[in-house]
């Protein structure tokens, strides 16, 4: 078999076999697959030089050492597969209970990797265990092994637990505008994913702006910034129209408070977003209940960082704004978090406007609103494209 191979994406491969189509690509990946690497889209498009540098000797070295190809393909898309398709050994430096006795034990029963677990009937394997003379350690092992294959799943939830989930964490967040608030029944929904759309100067970043001010009274925010629109500026001239306390040391206190709430990072493709989602869920795991919490995420704007990797031939540009649009909503249910994220526009059928980005990404947000500014006055209006809750087509007036 051949020792490395570079790849670009489905199509290299149905190229070099033409019986495989898009959908046989992962199962066919299953049958030979050591290990996959983050390298952007296909390799061209960013990362740092010094982790494709190390990446790639990484990937030269595993495959020098097997008689198995490397594929090397964005991480995003085959995150699942590495750990599932880690062999036992493989995940020993992190979980030392699973050592060469526990793998000598899987061994005897077939079991090699994650992927033979979640084969395997584990009330069997455990019975084994059981009989085993260091059953203890044995069971441990098993449990480690499950999980991390919980780990990379969304845990399945009955009705009963979403509904009480519903009720004691997902709220809503109040934009502070008062037209959008009340058009939303109360305002932006935890646990979901918001995408605010419209043409250039709709009112979209001020939307976003005075939404952050106002929840950053009571939480914390996180605003990815990705054009430079981010103006404290902004948001300290929002601040001031809705706090109401006499004394300037007082309302210095709560701009300060405010401005410290809402954290900052500007990116500017698609890979350093991963980065920043990826640190915030590693930061939310571990958040001290007892502190301010982080309630709030934007994306400003989402359509600036996935546009340029969904080429003509968009098959890995696709995978990647599905992955992105997946960990968004993933963060927003398992935190708790607002996300709001904006979108531009692009013509459409018979000169009218309508969401960039597609048909695939159309399905991603719970809630979509179109903004747009009315013509001849200060006035914005919002229109409910998709909602979970509402009739699509309900409109509002507001101001900023
Ligand atoms: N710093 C500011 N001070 C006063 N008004 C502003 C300021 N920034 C923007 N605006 C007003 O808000 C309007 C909407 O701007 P906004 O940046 O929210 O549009 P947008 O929909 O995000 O546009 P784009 O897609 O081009 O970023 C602008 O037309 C302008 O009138």
């Amino acid at each position: 078999m051949e020792r490395f191979r570079w790849r670009h994406g489905c199509e290299e491969i149905r190229e070099k076999d033409g019986k495989k189509d898009k959908g046989e690509y992962w199962h066919w990946g299953f049958e030979f697959l050591t290990l996959c690497f983050c390298f952007g889209s296909g390799g061209q498009l960013a990362t740092t030089p010094a982790v494709k540098a190390r990446l790639l000797s990484a990937a030269l070295f595993i495959a020098g050492g097997s008689d198995h190809v490397v594929l090397v393909a964005p991480y995003e898309v085959v995150e699942p597969l590495v750990k599932y398709m880690a062999p036992l050994k493989n995940l020993e430096t992190e979980y030392p209970i699973i050592d060469p006795s526990f793998r000598k034990f899987c061994a005897s029963h077939g079991i090699f990797s994650v992927e033979d677990f979640l084969i395997h009937d584990l009330y069997m394997l455990a019975a084994f265990a059981e009989q085993d003379i260091s059953s203890e350690r044995l069971k441990e092992g098993i449990t480690q092994v499950l999980s991390i294959i919980d780990d990379m799943h969304q845990p399945w939830w009955n009705g009963m637990e979403l509904l009480e989930d519903a009720k004691r964490n997902k709220h809503v967040l109040p934009t502070g505008i008062q037209g959008i608030d009340l058009l939303l029944g109360g305002g932006i929904h935890i646990g979901q994913l918001t995408e605010l759309v419209g043409p250039s100067s709709s009112g979209k970043t001020q939307v976003c702006l005075q939404t952050a001010s106002n929840v950053a009274s009571n939480h914390m925010v996180l605003y990815i910034d990705t054009s430079n629109s981010f103006s404290p500026e902004r948001i300290a001239y929002f601040l001031g129209k809705i706090i109401d306390v006499a004394s300037a040391q007082a309302k210095n206190q709560i701009l300060q408070k405010v401005m410290s709430n809402i954290l900052c990072h500007s990116v500017f493709d698609i890979f350093a977003m991963f980065d920043v989602l990826h640190q915030l869920e590693s930061h939310l795991r571990y958040q001290d209940a007892g502190g301010c919490q982080m309630r709030l995420l934007i994306v400003d704007s989402i359509s600036l960082l996935i546009s340029p990797v969904l080429g003509s031939s968009s098959t890995q540009g696709r995978a990647l704004m599905l992955s992105a649009g997946y960990l968004l909503k993933k963060l927003a249910h398992q935190h708790n978090l607002a996300v709001l994220v904006i979108n531009h526009t692009v013509g459409g059928e018979g000169g009218c406007s309508k969401p960039a980005l597609g048909d695939s990404w159309k399905s991603i947000p719970h809630s979509r609103l179109f903004l747009s500014c009315v013509r001849g006055s200060n006035d914005y209006n919002a229109l409910i494209l998709k909602h979970p809750s509402m009739a699509s087509g309900k409109a509002a007036r507001f101001v900023i």
